[in-house]
């Protein structure tokens, strides 16, 4: 998974900048429109006169852009995250077309084939086979291509009659299917997805995601989207805007994870010199390239196993004893939070408190933290998650949810171990990585003292291989032949 760009850039984006006008007054726009022009005709005028004849600008400049810069190279599929505001979609209508830049220079190869808004680019009179044409023609596809797929496009769209009905009548998850629809039959080069896929309902959702993943393949995405789980899931490297600027550039996982911390602390109203971004990780390269190869080991041990060589499940080789399986991250990790507790250390051990010597799921472990309050401290609540390779949550509990008491009161100065022990389901074989945070308050309003990402990893070596996430012990498996009926037998 390539962090860098490929060689040859798919989409370049160089010192680009975007200035919208604002009228303060919806008639400055007419004047904006007039005076000059009319300045512009009385200047000779002025001149004899011997008068200067002075511009007056009557809206301000809102620069949405500020001199951004970056790459995607083909084939890689990057995030665009931000909040409300932060300028993403006046670079995914830059990107588009739609909107030119004010300065600086935009370079996207090949065709491209943009989901922005919910239906854009339909006439809402038209019906939706007539806007298929028109949209088609608009990606650069003749009539008689477009013919060709129009049976699957429509099959696609899947929205039964309305596909002759205007689409001013239609829903908003109609007009979505429907541009999705034509945007997957355009063999695009280049794929702009905005929010759009929000839209649909999950079983179209599922329907895209399939085919994205696909389109992946061969082409290039640049997906914008709130939904962060999505963003580590599909993209390799994500780009955080902030206010026109690009805040932070990297994997995909990093930046959600540097995002959320800054969007916590920024909740719960702490000082952004209190939030530690993400460290770039240059200095464990080792862990970085193990992760590597592990992902890979993982992707190859996680394919599907075809029905018919249903191999006999193999028990996993022996522990090495020298071979790690826990690994300790703390000096990597990053965290934020307002500083009143701290995570000391936190680790992962066998049930009876010995070290884990090789993991396959279904062991019974403990997650522990050690805990150091900083501050006076009322309803404390501490949890942890396992996520997995992408940063998704698997799983995970906190003291709040398990309604565990700590000794009171809490005070400054006081250590705490907290211990949490539980059945390990079967994971696929990977790397995970364990988040441990200690806050204060209820679930629904607390104030974040230390979450601490990745405080440390583990490797699941799975015996399973029917490439899925989480397996669960099967009660039983049966096959039955079903009798025949009269009609079916001829
Ligand atoms: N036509 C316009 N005229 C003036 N200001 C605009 C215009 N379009 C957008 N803006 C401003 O530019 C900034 C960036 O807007 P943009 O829509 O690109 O943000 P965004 O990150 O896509 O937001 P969201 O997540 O809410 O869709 C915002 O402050 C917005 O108010």
């Amino acid at each position: 998974m390539p962090d860098a760009p490929a060689a040859e850039a798919s989409i370049s984006v160089q010192d680009v900048s975007k200035a919208y006008f604002v009228y303060a007054d919806p008639m400055d726009r007419l004047r904006q429109a007039l005076v000059p022009r009319l300045k512009r005709l009385a200047r000779p005028l002025a001149r004899a006169l011997g008068r200067g004849a002075e511009d007056h600008r009557y809206y301000t400049e809102f620069w949405a852009l500020r001199k951004l810069g970056f790459e995607v190279g083909c084939g890689e599929t990057i995030g665009v995250i931000g909040r409300n505001g932060s300028g993403k979609s006046t670079l995914l209508q830059i990107l588009c077309g739609t909107l030119t830049p004010t300065t600086g220079n935009v370079t996207v190869r090949g065709r491209v084939a943009a989901l922005l808004e919910l239906g854009s680019g339909f006439n809402p009179e038209y019906t939706g086979r007539e806007n298929v044409f028109l949209n088609a023609s608009v990606l650069g596809l003749t009539r008689e291509e477009t013919e060709a797929r129009l049976e699957d496009i429509i099959a696609f769209a899947d929205i039964g009659d309305f596909i002759d009905q205007p689409v001013k009548t239609y829903s908003s998850g109609m007009a979505v299917r429907l541009a999705f629809a034509v945007v997957a039959h355009v063999d695009a080069d280049v794929l702009i997805v905005d929010e759009a896929l929000a839209v649909g309902d999950a079983y179209f959702q599922q329907k895209c995601f399939r085919w994205l993943r696909q389109f992946r393949e061969q082409g290039t995405v640049l997906f914008c989207s709130h939904d962060l789980g999505t963003v580590m899931s599909i993209c390799q490297r994500a780009i955080w805007l902030d206010r026109g600027h690009v805040r932070m550039e990297g994997p995909a996982k990093d930046v959600c994870e540097a995002y959320t911390a800054f969007i916590q602390a920024q909740a719960m109203g702490l000082p952004e010199t209190v939030v530690r971004i993400a460290k770039p990780r240059t200095g464990s390269k080792a862990a970085s390239e193990e992760a590597a190869a592990s992902a890979e080991a993982a992707k190859e041990e996680a394919a599907p196993a075809a029905p018919a060589e249903a191999a006999p499940r193999k028990l996993p080789p022996p522990p090495e004893a020298a071979r790690p399986v826990i690994f300790d991250m703390l000096d990597e990790s990053s965290s934020y939070g307002s500083g009143d507790a701290e995570i000391v250390k936190a680790w992962m051990t066998a049930a009876d408190d010995s070290p884990l010597t090789w993991i396959t799921g279904e062991e019974d472990v403990a997650v522990h933290a050690l805990i150091r309050i900083k501050k006076d401290m009322d309803s404390p609540i501490v949890g942890f998650h396992v996520k997995d390779r992408l940063g998704q949550p698997l799983l995970g509990d906190n003291t709040f949810a398990t309604g565990t008491p700590f000794p009171a009161p809490l005070k400054a100065g006081q250590d705490v171990t907290v211990r949490f022990a539980f059945t390990l389901p079967w994971l696929a074989t990977g790397r995970y990585a364990v988040t441990v945070a200690i806050a204060s308050g209820t679930l629904d309003n607390h104030v974040q003292h230390h979450w601490l990402h990745d405080a440390f990893m583990f490797d699941v070596h799975s015996p399973h291989r029917n490439g899925v996430m989480v397996a669960v012990p099967m009660g039983s498996v049966t096959v039955e032949r079903v009798a025949e009926t009269a009609d079916q037998g001829g």
